[in-house]
């Protein structure tokens, strides 16, 4: 019986012990958006909002295995992807993704923690390039992770709207490259859309640096409004409301980079232009 049944959404990624990031987070956003979320953990992390001080790949078997469960009983109407650790655990998501309907699927290409420490090994990038990304729906790089996939450095605007015409190339459907990371005194992403449609989504950069998560959140956030039936550019407009809200309605967590607020209302003062 699967009509009318409460959006599920799933997470594969890896997991943040220090709940910020990751599976936690993208768990936390599942909730705040009212879908019910489940987890494919990838990898787990011993990690806090200082830093990533130690990671552990869940064996690639065991990654299928949950594939199966879920196949098994849900209804899965979105999915994202986070870290995925290394070539192996890129290669079993891909070949579980292309065996079980988990709906559209959105890959944030997670690599470096904000840290600085990596997530996932770097000879992994060509598969994902490959054979993770022409499965996906929407891509969201940040603009470091933009630079390795087109092999291009993003210093400007027009290097930003090129790269997404150059990822789209790669078989992706709807590119999302995410500003967070520029000097602009706008935290401005830009989106190119299936259909060629093209817009900015500005907001006020906030001086802070509780950015922990964000990524996570943000993709997440697309997973669930696509699951309750929003369209793509509806569901990374809202997406982009949700995480603005999250980083401006700030709490107090831990002593380093600390996480979002994931209870937060979405902001209004977004420019779509
Ligand atoms: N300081 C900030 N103020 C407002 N928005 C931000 C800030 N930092 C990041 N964002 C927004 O958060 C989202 C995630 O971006 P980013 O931080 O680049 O991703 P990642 O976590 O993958 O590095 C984007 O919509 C970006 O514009
Ligand atoms: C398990 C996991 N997944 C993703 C991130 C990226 O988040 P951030 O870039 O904010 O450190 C992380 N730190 N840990």
């Amino acid at each position: 019986m699967t009509i009318n049944q409460t959006p599920q959404v799933v997470t594969i990624a890896g997991s943040d012990s220090g709940g910020g990031a990751g599976i936690q987070a993208d768990l936390k956003t599942f909730q705040a958006r009212d879908v019910f979320g489940m987890s494919i953990v990838v990898a787990l992390t011993a990690q806090n909002t200082l830093g990533v001080q130690s990671s552990l790949p869940i064996p690639c078997d065991f990654v299928a295995e949950q594939f199966d469960s879920l196949a098994a009983d849900f209804h899965i109407r979105a999915c994202k992807t986070g870290m995925l650790a290394d070539k192996e655990h890129v290669q079993v998501v891909v070949q579980k993704l292309k065996e079980v309907d988990f709906g559209p699927l959105i890959v944030d290409p997670v690599m470096i923690a904000k840290g600085g420490h990596s997530l996932l090994k770097r000879e992994a990038v060509d598969c994902i390039k490959k054979e993770l990304l022409p499965l996906a729906t929407v891509l969201t790089p940040n603009i470091p992770e933009a630079e390795v996939l087109v092999q291009q450095d993003i210093k400007t605007s027009e290097d930003m709207i090129q790269a997404a015409y150059d990822l789209q190339q790669m078989g992706v459907k709807n590119v999302v490259i995410k500003g967070g990371h520029s000097s602009d005194i706008l935290a401005k992403d830009f989106v190119l859309l299936e259909n060629g449609e093209t817009f900015w989504m500005s907001s006020k950069r906030i001086e802070t640096i509780k950015t922990h998560g964000t990524g996570d959140t943000f993709s997440s956030c697309i997973a669930a409004e696509i699951a309750k039936g929003k369209s793509v550019k509806e569901a990374i407009q809202i997406a982009k409301s949700f995480i603005q809200g999250a980083i401006e309605q700030e709490i107090f967590v831990g002593h380093g980079h600390g996480p979002t607020n994931h209870w937060a209302i979405p902001a209004q003062d977004i420019l779509i232009d």
